[in-house]
C-alpha cells in the first residue's frame, strides 16, 4: 500500500508520515523547492520526496502518473487565517487549484485512489450559541478568505465524488496542535514566547491577540490517526468533524501554558494580532466520526501543551 502526503514537510504532514511509516505503509510526499525540511529530516531516508507544485496542473499530472498512490492525504494548504486577509486570492487559488489538479489527475489516469481532504472547522465560522457542539449539518458561515477556501475544497470534494465517483472523505478538523506547530499559530506562539522568557531571551511580557475566542483543541497525533481511519472506515463522499467535544478560551489555554512554567509575566494586547472578524467559538461534535470509524481523542490537552512547550524549550 502506497500513500501520498501532500505538504509532507509541514506540521501535520510530518506527523502523518510518521504515523504511516509506523503502520508499515510506503510513504511518498510532495514538497516544493523552497520547502523547509526540518520537520522530516529524521525520516527522510524512509520516505520518497517528490518535488511538485500543486498549483501547476502539469506538475501534478506528472507526479500522479509516476506515483499512482492508493491513498492521498491532502494536507498541503495555506493554513494561517490572518495571511488569507493579506493575500485572499493567493489563499483561495493555492487551496482550491491544488485540489482540482489532484482530482483531475485521478480522473485522467482512471485511478481508484482514496483521498482524504483536510477541511476545517473554520468553515462553520459564525456559530450561534444554540448550535454548539457543532454537528456536520450546521450551516457554513465562513468569516475569512481562508474559511471560504476550505468551504470550496469541501464542496469540490463532494462534487467530484458525486460527479465521478472518486473516493473522497472530507475531514473538518477543529484546532489541533502539538510539537512542530508553526510559530504563527496561537498555541505555538505563546509557548515559544514563554520558552524565550524562561531563557532570558525576551522581557517577561506575553503579546496576545483576542483571548476570548473559544477553541476545541485536539492533539495532532490523534488527528493523523483520524485521517487514517477516515480512509479505512469512513463513508466515501461524507464529511466528518474531528474534535474533542470540549473547548476553552484562548486565555485559559495561555493560563495552562503558564502553569507549566515558573515564569511570571505581564500580558499585553497587541492590536496587530486582532482580526477583522474572529470566529468566537468552535466546539465540535465528532459523534458521527466516532460512530463510523471508532475514533476518539486519546491524548489529554495538558499533555499536548507540555509536549509543545518542551518542543520550544529545545528550539529557542
Ligand atoms: N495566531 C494567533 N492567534 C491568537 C493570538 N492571540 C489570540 N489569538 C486567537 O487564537 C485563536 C486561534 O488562532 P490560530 O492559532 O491562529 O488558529 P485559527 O485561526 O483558529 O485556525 C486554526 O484552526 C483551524 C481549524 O479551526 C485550521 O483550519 C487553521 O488552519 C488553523 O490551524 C483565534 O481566535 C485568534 O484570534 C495570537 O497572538 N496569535
Amino acid at each position: 500500500m502506497k500513500a501520498l502526503v501532500t505538504g509532507i514537510s509541514g506540521f501535520v504532514g510530518s506527523h502523518m508520515a510518521e504515523f504511516l511509516l509506523a503502520k508499515g505503509v510506503e510513504v511518498a510526499g510532495t514538497i516544493r523547492q523552497r520547502s523547509r525540511m526540518e520537520h522530516i529530516a529524521h525520516i527522510e531516508q524512509d520516505i520518497k520526496l517528490v518535488e511538485c507544485e500543486l498549483r501547476d496542473p502539469i506538475s501534478v499530472e506528472q507526479m500522479m502518473d509516476r506515483e499512482r498512490p492508493d491513498l492521498i492525504f491532502h494536507l498541503a494548504a495555506q493554513s494561517f487565517v490572518p495571511t488569507s486577509w493579506n493575500s485572499p486570492i493567493d489563499t483561495i487559488h493555492n487551496n482550491v487549484a491544488g485540489q482540482i489538479h489532484l482530482f483531475e489527475a485521478i480522473r485522467r489516469f482512471g485511478l481508484s485512489t482514496k483521498v482524504q481532504i483536510a477541511c476545517s472547522s473554520e468553515e462553520y465560522g459564525q456559530v450561534e450559541p444554540n448550535e454548539v457542539p457543532i454537528r456536520e449539518d450546521n450551516p457554513l458561515r465562513p468569516l475569512s478568505p481562508y474559511a471560504v477556501s476550505k468551504v470550496a475544497q469541501d464542496y469540490l470534494a463532494y462534487q467530484y465524488y458525486k460527479s465521478y465517483g472518486i473516493h473522497v472523505v472530507r475531514t473538518r478538523t477543529f484546532n489541533h496542535t502539538g510539537p512542530r506547530r508553526g510559530e504563527n499559530f496561537v498555541t505555538s506562539n505563546f509557548a515559544k514566547q514563554i520558552a524565550e522568557i524562561e531563557k532570558g531571551l525576551r522581557p517577561p511580557v506575553i503579546h496576545v491577540g483576542n483571548l476570548q475566542a473559544k477553541r476545541d483543541f485536539t492533539d495532532v497525533r490523534d488527528v493523523v490517526r483520524g485521517y487514517w481511519l477516515a480512509l479505512e472506515a469512513g463513508t466515501p463522499g461524507e464529511c466528518y468533524n474531528i474534535a474533542t467535544g470540549s473547548c476553552c478560551t484562548i486565555e485559559e489555554m495561555l493560563n495552562l501554558l503558564l502553569s507549566l512554567s515558573d515564569v511570571k509575566v505581564d500580558i499585553q494586547e497587541d492590536p496587530l494580532r486582532m482580526r477583522p472578524s474572529d470566529v468566537e467559538i468552535l466546539l465540535g461534535c465528532s459523534a458521527k466520526f466516532h460512530a463510523d470509524t471508532g475514533w476518539k481523542p486519546e491524548i489529554p490537552f495538558r499533555q499536548t501543551m507540555t509536549d509543545l512547550l518542551n518542543y520550544w524549550r529545545g528550539k529557542v
